[in-house]
């Protein structure tokens, strides 16, 4: 079954976004595999965004990543890696559609609250940077009432 990397960024943990968010990850019927509240250091966030490392923005990007603690999970599920990337929005909550995440708690591309891995290899390399101990292996009870 398909992972994906889901990180609660600082703004979200400070604005009491938590719960909110694992709700609708849970409620879709997505399992969640991994979960830790983790402050990064400065080298950890830079090689986490190393593909933006020319980017203008991205000095910026790191020092609002380390500013406080993130959520770091991992959520298994048919498509999860796409439909994540739909519940969560468009980069830029100017464009994200309401009833996402960004569409519903963002307005700054500087502060857009979430990030989900773009593709199943920016997965598989993002939860084995953030969870080298490996996701948490369960079966959920609901998966018959889930799945066909
Ligand atoms: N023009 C910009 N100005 C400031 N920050 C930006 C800008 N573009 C992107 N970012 C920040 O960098 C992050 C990574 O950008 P990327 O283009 O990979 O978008 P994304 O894949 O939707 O975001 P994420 O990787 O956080 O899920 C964005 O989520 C945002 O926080």
């Amino acid at each position: 079954m398909e992972q994906t990397f889901i990180m609660i960024k600082p703004d979200g943990v400070q604005r009491g976004l938590v719960g909110e968010i694992i709700g609708r990850f849970e409620k879709k019927g997505f399992s969640l595999k991994g979960l830790k509240l983790i402050t990064v250091e400065r080298l950890f966030a830079e090689r986490h965004y190393a593909d933006l490392s020319a980017k203008p923005f991205f000095n910026g990007l790191v020092e609002y990543i380390i500013s406080g603690p993130v959520v770091a999970m991992v959520w298994e599920g048919k498509n999860v890696v796409t439909t994540g990337r739909k519940i969560i929005g468009a980069t830029n909550p100017a464009d994200s559609a309401p009833g996402t995440i960004r569409g519903d708690y963002a307005i700054d591309i500087g502060r857009n609250v979430i990030h989900g891995s773009d593709s199943v290899e920016s997965a598989r390399k993002e939860i084995a940077l953030w969870f080298p101990e490996g996701p948490v292996s369960w079966s959920s009870s609901l998966h018959p009432w889930i799945y066909e």
